[in-house]
């Protein structure tokens, strides 16, 4: 549906809820090195993801690399960022969307912000005198807002469709 890029994470349970997150909502995931952590860690082990869950997942050297690789159009790449004054939910998202995410502690490095135009850098809203969203919260609102304007296409609505707890 879409495609996630965290650039650089840190942390590994939130890298593992992002898999997750991938997996539940047909995201590709793309993992820009270098990470802070071992995919082998015991804490991305305690997110207790299946190894199907993992599939979506790429990994890429760095940014040049990932852009090489994915070839994606530049002009549906959104990086999040709070160094920005336009909304996420005044974008409208389409499917194939890049969806571009900085890390835990640095964000966005500024040469990678710097490539893109002001109107694709989004800002999710906070109240004032708040710093940041945790990269995981950001990462779900972000594509739960992409997905809800695609009327959560792909979705399976009830349980009895799911049959998963
Ligand atoms: C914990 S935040 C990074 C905080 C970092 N100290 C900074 O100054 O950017 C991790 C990532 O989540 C995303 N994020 C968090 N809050 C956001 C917001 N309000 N708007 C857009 N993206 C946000 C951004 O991609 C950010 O790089």
């Amino acid at each position: 549906m879409f495609h996630i890029v965290l650039v650089t994470p840190e942390i590994p349970p939130n890298t593992g809820n992002v898999i997750r997150l991938a997996a539940n909502t047909g995201c590709s995931l793309h993992l820009i090195e270098p990470l802070g952590f071992s995919m082998e860690d015991r804490l991305m082990r305690r997110a207790g993801l299946d190894y199907h869950e993992y599939a979506p997942v790429r990994r890429h050297a760095d940014w040049q690399a990932f852009l090489q690789d994915c070839q994606p159009d530049r002009q549906r790449m959104f990086a999040m960022t709070t160094h920005s004054s336009s909304p996420a939910h005044a974008i409208g998202f389409q499917p194939g969307d890049w969806l571009v995410f900085g890390s835990e502690s640095k964000g966005l490095p500024p040469e990678v912000r710097e490539q893109f135009p002001p109107r694709q850098r989004l800002r999710l809203p906070m109240l004032p005198q708040q710093r940041s969203l945790n990269l995981s919260n950001a990462v779900a609102v972000t594509v739960f807002e992409a997905w809800r304007q695609q009327q959560f296409a792909g979705a399976a609505l009830s349980e009895g469709a799911s049959g998963a707890a």
